[in-house]
């Protein structure tokens, strides 16, 4: 196995990613969020932008997913969907790039994206959200695939918490795999682990205030329009 990937047995990898919109969306956030993940014991970092995986690169040596978060037109694809976008991620540092790995219409195929993050020395990853997704994802080169889609295609299915399902059938099928999505608590990732994942990405439960604040204030009853 790959060195990167030996490294990332067992491993939390946390997320650090703030949304279109949110105050958190500031590189030296991001920065500072990767810090404290790392104080916490995250062996593993996932970073959305370029300018974000250069900033923390230059902070840590442990491994860096990458990926970009871009609209596509006519293409609901938006995760590292270009070979461009791939490139740019791997220069900027990201031991692995992260991409759609999905059967969502695309506008460049699952092998071309594997094939420049290769081209550029770095690993590819595979955001699938179901087993044919992974299993095509292997056949055209992948190094790993992630569970990150499921729930988001309409296709898997749309459930609150994390696709078990999904992670049973993969390492019953053999097949290598991070566990992402709705992680939210340490019981769940530790039971990720246990169904089998290689390693495991926490986000929004760790680096995501405004989701957590909200989980809190629609279980009290208190939340509030944020537009208004
Ligand atoms: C579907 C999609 O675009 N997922 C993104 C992928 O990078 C991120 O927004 C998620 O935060 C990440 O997958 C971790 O998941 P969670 O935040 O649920 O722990």
């Amino acid at each position: 196995m790959n060195d990167v990937l030996s490294r990332l047995r067992g491993a939390l990898i946390v997320s650090v990613q703030a949304d279109e919109g949110s105050p958190m969306r500031e590189t030296g956030i991001i920065a500072a969020m990767s810090r404290a993940a790392l104080l916490g014991g995250a062996r593993g970092l996932r970073l959305r932008s370029p300018e974000d995986i250069r900033a923390v690169r230059a902070l840590t040596d442990v491994p860096v997913i990458g990926l970009t978060k871009q609209a596509q037109p006519g293409s609901p694809v938006y995760i590292t969907a270009t070979p461009q976008e791939v490139r740019a991620v791997a220069q900027a540092g990201a031991d692995v790039v992260a991409f759609d790995g999905t059967d969502l219409p695309r506008p460049y195929a699952v092998a071309e994206l594997i094939a420049e993050a290769h081209a550029c020395g770095a690993l590819a990853m595979a955001d699938v959200s179901t087993l044919a997704e992974a299993r095509a994802a292997y056949a055209a080169g992948a190094d790993i695939v992630g569970t990150t889609m499921s729930g988001y295609t309409p296709h898997s299915p749309q459930q609150l918490e994390p696709d078990f399902e999904l992670m049973r059938a993969l390492a019953g099928a053999g097949r290598p795999f991070i566990a992402e999505g709705r992680l939210n608590t340490p019981e769940l990732a530790a039971q990720a682990l246990a169904s089998g994942a290689h390693a495991v990405v926490v986000g929004s439960a760790i680096t995501r205030p405004d989701h957590v604040t909200r989980w809190f204030s629609q279980a009290l009853g208190t939340a509030t329009d944020p537009a208004s």
